[in-house]
């Protein structure tokens, strides 16, 4: 049955919104992004590697096909639709001591992913694998990396605990030069950057942060040579990780203090075994299906049929419902606006009630209720979280009326007047997300005429499709940049990397010299970005603040292609089989 739209009055409305904002501008914090410490220099430990030991090598000099930087799931992807198209000579590089990516850095207690595996997991079909859970653990998922690494023979001209330092484009050998910190300098005809998402740890600018003297670590750094039994131990935030973490290691802890500033939204999660009859059921191309139809949902689209029918789909559905069900066709933006709220609100409420039924001591129950629109935060999924909270060794320490911990002393944690002694600090402070070191500019990279990237990108990027640049031949960017994102950002790597493989492999094929857009084609690519980029800096400036609107002050330019992945996935097909290489494929 179609949800009824009117079930607020007015004034229930207008009361929500105001509840809202006041939530809001009670957490914002005037200093931004800028509030976080980076996980190096004098933090530097924080982000230290525990899992893989140093491993001495000479440096390298010598040349290679193509290069891919980062080794997570789009640098993955890349080097194995690279080696369908047929390339032989492929180096991947990455800081981590293996492959993996955000699956090699996070191992805490209880990391799950929290989208279908089926869908989540690439190329599962190509490796023949089937997902052991509908929600896969993390240490499935990276045995799945290493195993996409090995089943396309990515192995053989890695460089792990390297960072690529430079990358300077030689005109005359028409290839690019590259530098790493361990001293490497070579030569490669293509490059292509991964973007790092989620793997560099972020601190909070906590007074007193560096004076603590008890055991401490970042969860994407988790120390399991360490015994929490027995100790108090401090969890700092209650984002998607801090939601997996908490219930996991609060049966082990002596005394859990979980120091909240704003609470995530809860929803079920219903995690289940594969069933194996299903798993033998499955005809070739089923993964494709699936990934497809959740895209499709989740990106307000029209199915048949919901495939994966789970919080993130029936979301998406409700809100779709919401529009579909009531005025069908040519409804008003306004119009449009108010039943995403209604439907939001309807959601929201469903969370809150959902913290009442499961949370027994009524005033924790009560700090635990998110006040803000279901997207504002990454939503999280759970059927323990909020129950561990009903644990008489475990106490959430809400800090929202002091915009976050307020000190650190050598043995405690201090909020307001209140202060808490412990052994020991995690800290669930998420990362810097979704920064390309091209983009940061800590990997410098100079095109024709030794002109740096960055400068031509003063004005913000220029590319075509977000993949490449003029000026900057047979260079690919990987990631969220002037294209279309979605929830699933491994289904959009997927695609990014089918088209950058495409592309390389055609020029391979042509052996042409060079593969370069025209500035004409940026121009017209950055002008279908600014009519169709959604205008969503009203939500986000509504928003309780968070990475997803810079803390509060959100972008007021929206640098992504409206139409959706859905549409821009299409247009890249079309692009390739329309005669669209022969814009970038040049004989030089
Ligand atoms: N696919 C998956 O299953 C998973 C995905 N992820 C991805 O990783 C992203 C990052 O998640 P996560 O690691 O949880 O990081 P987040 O950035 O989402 O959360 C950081 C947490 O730290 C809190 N915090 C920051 N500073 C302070 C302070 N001074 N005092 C108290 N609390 C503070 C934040 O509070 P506040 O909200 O008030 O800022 C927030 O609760 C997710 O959005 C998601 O994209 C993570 C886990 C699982």
């Amino acid at each position: 049955m179609p949800p009824t739209p009117h079930r607020y009055r007015p004034d229930e409305l207008e009361a929500l919104r105001a509840r809202y904002r006041a939530e809001r501008d009670r957490r914002i914090r005037p200093e931004g992004t800028a509030q976080y410490r980076r996980a190096a220099g004098e933090f530097g430990y924080y982000a230290k590697d525990p899992y893989t030991a140093w491993i001495e090598r000479e440096p390298v000099h010598d040349r290679v096909e193509v290069v891919v930087v980062g080794a997570g799931f789009g640098g993955l992807l890349t080097g194995a639709r690279l080696r369908q198209a047929g390339v032989e000579s492929i180096r991947m590089i990455d800081e981590a001591g293996d492959v993996g990516g955000t699956w090699y850095w996070n191992r805490y207690p209880g990391i799950h992913c929290d989208i279908e595996a089926t869908v989540y997991m690439p190329l599962l079909e190509e490796v023949g694998y089937v997902p052991k859970w509908r929600y896969a653990p993390g240490e499935e998922i990276r045995q799945h990396c290493v195993a996409i690494a090995k089943q396309f023979d990515l192995y053989a001209d890695t460089m792990f605990q390297t960072r690529v330092t430079e990358l300077r484009w030689d005109e005359d050998a028409a290839e690019w030069h590259v530098q790493t910190d361990r001293g490497d300098s070579f030569r490669a005809r293509y490059v292509v950057v991964g973007s790092g998402t989620l793997t560099q740890p972020k601190l909070p600018g906590i007074p007193g942060i560096e004076t603590f003297r008890g055991h401490t670590f970042h969860t994407s750094r988790w120390d399991h040579g360490y015994d929490l039994s027995g100790k108090r131990v401090a969890v700092i935030g209650t984002g998607a990780t801090g939601v997996q973490v908490i219930p996991s290691i609060a049966p082990e802890a002596g005394h859990l203090y979980v120091f909240q500033r704003t609470p995530s939204s809860v929803d079920v999660r219903g995690n289940r075994p594969t069933d194996p009859e299903w798993a033998a059921s499955l005809e070739p191309g089923w993964q494709r299906e699936r990934m497809e139809n959740f895209l499709a949902v989740v990106t307000g689209g029209h199915v048949e049929q919901d495939l994966i029918d789970d919080g993130w789909t029936s979301t998406a559905r409700l809100q779709r419902q919401m529009l579909t069900g009531t005025v069908d066709t040519s409804i008003s933006a306004e119009e449009r606006e108010y039943l995403d709220e209604l439907a939001d609100f309807r959601k929201m409420d469903e969370i809150r009630a959902r913290v009442d039924e499961i949370v027994t001591d009524p005033a924790t129950a009560e700090a635990l209720k998110p006040w803000y629109r279901y997207m504002c935060k990454r939503p999280t999924f759970s059927d323990f979280y909020l129950q561990t909270f009903n644990r008489p060794n475990v106490t959430l320490v809400d800090t929202a009326g002091h915009g976050g911990i307020t000190a650190m002393t050598e043995t405690s944690l201090v909020v307001g007047d209140d202060e808490y002694e412990v052994d020991c600090v995690i800290f669930a402070t998420g990362f810097e997300v979704g920064i390309s070191g091209v983009i940061s500019g800590t990997l410098p990279v100079y095109g024709r005429g030794g002109l740096p990237l960055l400068g031509h990108w003063r004005n913000g990027p220029r590319t075509l499709h977000g993949f490449y640049s003029h000026g900057f031949p047979n260079l690919f960017h990987l990631g969220s940049l002037q294209n279309a994102a979605a929830v699933n950002f491994v289904h959009v790597l997927q695609e990014q990397a089918t088209h950058i493989a495409a592309v390389i492999g055609e020029a391979a094929r042509r052996d042409v010299k060079w593969v370069e857009p025209s500035t004409e084609a940026e121009d017209r690519w950055i002008a279908t970005i600014r009519e169709t980029a959604p205008d969503n800096y009203k939500f986000l400036a509504e928003c309780t603040p968070g990475y997803y609107n810079g803390e509060g002050k959100p972008r007021p330019v929206n640098n992504s292609f409206g139409p959706g992945p859905v549409v821009f996935h299409d247009l890249l097909r079309h692009w390739r089989s329309s005669g669209g290489l022969n814009e970038v494929l040049h004989e030089g």
